[in-house]
């Protein structure tokens, strides 16, 4: 057979024709220790997509304030949510690879890929153009598309194939919030909780962005005004992250059967002190409490692995906050991690791909 890149080193004609299926996770430190969040922290948000200042003061905020206050704070956080297979964000993202290369069989190659830290995008790629694979296909794992996450996982891959003499072909997977397996595996796990017990409401929490993030995502400057306007997904406001995020809300509430006004979306993980999208998870909190909610089933459907945010951010922090307002039952519920529907989602992502 043919080869596009003969001069790879360890190419085997065994490999070629193969595609090449690099799943990219955000990332996540090597270890909890001071040193490896400071490291993480650092790259993460010297990316100019997450922190879309002048690069200057990036440099400045990021070496002489967040890299040496945040990182003995995170790494405190961090110690509470390792476990015996440490970082639950990098453990399932090695047992999808896994899965995931089994489901496909032969004719794919898969490779588990961080953002940031470990293992990188230029390792995974590495690997495919090593082999002298014929195509890519890349799949953030980001339900809903952002510059700071989508935005920035496409940016390195494409950074890094401009000097190949050979770039084979390369498909980017933008979001897959309206696949139906993707919403379905919340709805099954969301469903084991809401067999056993009624709750008084149930809570869409996603991650957050600054405000500017979004407005500078609408080219026209003048469909997106972070209001109602991001109620209905449509043509004109595809790309606004807070919209895609209600519209997955809107797929999982029909689903899941719920009645009107027993749900809230909210968007949680805010850093500094510019506008975040609203409305803000612990301010809706609060107004549910005193209103009077005494138990709630909270979604996040933004991650796609259980996570610092979700573990600890909504499984820990949240709940108290809840249980300090007057609630009375809070329940997490977890991620699609490793459950057979997220494979099979991920499958049809590459079929169709
Ligand atoms: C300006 C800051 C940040 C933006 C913008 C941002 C966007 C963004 N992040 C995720 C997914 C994850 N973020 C996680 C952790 C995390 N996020 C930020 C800041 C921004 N994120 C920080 C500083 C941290 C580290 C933790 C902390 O110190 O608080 C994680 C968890 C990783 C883990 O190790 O478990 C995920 C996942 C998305 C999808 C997104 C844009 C939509
Ligand atoms: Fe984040
Ligand atoms: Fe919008």
């Amino acid at each position: 057979m043919e080869t596009y890149a003969s001069n790879a080193p360890t190419q085997t004609t065994s490999q070629v024709g193969k595609t090449g299926v690099l799943i990219v996770n955000l990332g996540t430190p090597d270890s909890p220790s001071v040193p490896d969040v400071r490291k993480y922290l650092r790259e993460f948000l010297l990316d100019g997509r997450v922190l879309d200042i002048a690069a200057t003061t990036r440099y400045f905020l990021v070496n002489g304030i967040i890299a040496p206050f945040r990182a003995p704070k995170s790494a405190k956080v961090y110690r509470e949510l390792w476990t015996e297979t440490g970082s639950p964000l990098k453990y399932y993202g090695e047992v999808v690879e896994r899965e995931l290369q089994k489901a496909l069989g032969n004719e794919y190659v898969v490779t588990l890929a961080m953002r940031y830290q470990s293992p990188s995008i230029d390792a995974g790629l590495a690997r495919f153009q090593r082999l002298g694979l014929n195509s890519i296909i890349v799949i953030p794992f980001f339900p809903q598309y952002a510059s700071a996450s989508t935005g920035s996982v496409y940016e390195k891959v494409m950074d890094i194939v401009k000097s190949w003499q050979v770039i084979p072909e390369i498909k980017f997977i933008n979001r897959f919030l309206e696949h139906p397996k993707f919403i379905q595996g919340f709805v099954q796990n969301g469903r084991k909780y809401m067999d056993t017990r009624n709750y008084d409401h149930y809570l869409f929490t996603y991650h957050g962005l600054p405000e500017r993030q979004i407005l500078k995502g609408d080219v026209t400057g003048k469909v997106c005004k972070l209001g109602d306007c991001c109620g209905k997904l449509h043509a004109m406001n595809q790309h606004c992250y807070r919209a895609q995020c209600f519209e997955t809300t809107r797929r999982l509430v029909k689903e899941l059967g719920l009645p009107e006004g027993s749900y809230t979306t909210s968007f949680q993980s805010r850093l500094g002190r510019t506008p975040w999208i609203k409305p803000y998870t612990d301010e809706v909190i609060k107004e549910l409490t005193a209103k009077g909610v005494k138990s709630v089933l909270a979604f996040s459907p933004s991650f796609v692995a259980d996570c610092l945010e979700t573990t600890i951010e909504i499984g820990d922090e949240y709940r108290e906050l809840f249980e300090e307002k007057g609630g009375e039952h809070w329940q997490l519920v977890e991620s699609l991690n490793d459950s057979p529907i997220w494979i099979e989602t991920l499958v049809d992502l590459v079929k169709t791909a």
